[in-house]
């Protein structure tokens, strides 16, 4: 048999309010690939990503995670599936109060994690995102590729099979763009599955040359594979 998709989805449609974003749209992501998640601002990418960690349910169509269907599962079950998916979100959703550490841990405090565990491992987790001397700060104090790296981090300590970042790369210079890209070429390296939303067709173009990635774009209320003009 072959090996389940991380995450599919089938004829999937979305309306906010009685209007379509996107309708027909099926993708499947197999374990270990890269994918980049591109389109015009406003198409839907981020929406698109919301069904994929069932944070919204589609209107219309099926979206699954490792093959079991999330229209049928309650809240419960999908915040389980959930702790296999780390997401980036855009706009990262620190809690501001907290320090950058403790806004890391969060995945493990509130799904009950090993907290104690998690805090030894800490160090080399913020060291691999080159964080380690801002663990005390606040968020507000971080920079916006800072930002994004602690998100990153945060994304990945319940040592998800799937990534989603969402527009990662966001109002950060090319420098710091190729190090987060270089961060999401490493864990797919290590047999994650990626999800990247972005805009920036210069990334795509790079990471290309150094992982096989597959390029979806969201265009006039449908998804579609782009090609070799990337
Ligand atoms: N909760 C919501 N209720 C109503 N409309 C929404 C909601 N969330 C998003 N939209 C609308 O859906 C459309 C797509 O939004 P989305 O954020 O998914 O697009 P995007 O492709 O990620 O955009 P960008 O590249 O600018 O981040 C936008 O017109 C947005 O205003």
């Amino acid at each position: 048999m072959a090996d389940p998709s991380a995450i599919e989805l089938t004829s999937a449609a979305m309306s906010y309010s009685g209007r379509t974003l996107f309708r027909d749209v099926s993708l499947q992501l197999a374990p270990g690939s890269f994918h980049f998640l591109t389109g015009p601002s406003g198409a839907g990418k981020t929406t698109l990503i919301k069904l994929c960690y069932g944070e919204l349910r589609p209107t219309e169509g099926r979206v699954t995670f490792f093959d079991d269907d999330t229209g049928h599962m309650d809240r419960d079950t999908i915040a389980l599936l959930r702790r296999r998916i780390g997401v980036v979100h855009q706009d990262c959703r620190f809690i501001d109060h907290l320090s950058v550490a403790e806004n890391i841990l969060l995945p493990v405090t509130v799904s009950g994690g090993n907290v104690e565990r998690a805090r030894a491992d800490m160090d080399d987790l913020l060291g691999w995102v080159g964080l380690k001397a801002l663990a005390d700060h606040r968020p507000p104090e971080l920079s916006g590729g800072e930002r994004q790296r602690a998100a990153l981090a945060r994304a990945v300590i319940l040592s998800p099979d799937i990534i989603l970042a969402d527009e990662p790369t966001g109002n950060v210079d090319w420098e710091m763009s190729l190090k987060i890209l270089g961060l999401l070429i490493e864990l797919n390296r290590l047999g994650k599955t990626v999800l990247c939303a972005t805009h920036d067709m210069s990334l795509i173009r790079q990471a290309k040359t150094r992982v096989s990635a597959r390029v979806l774009r969201l265009r006039d209320g449908g998804v579609e594979l782009a090609g070799a003009e990337l």
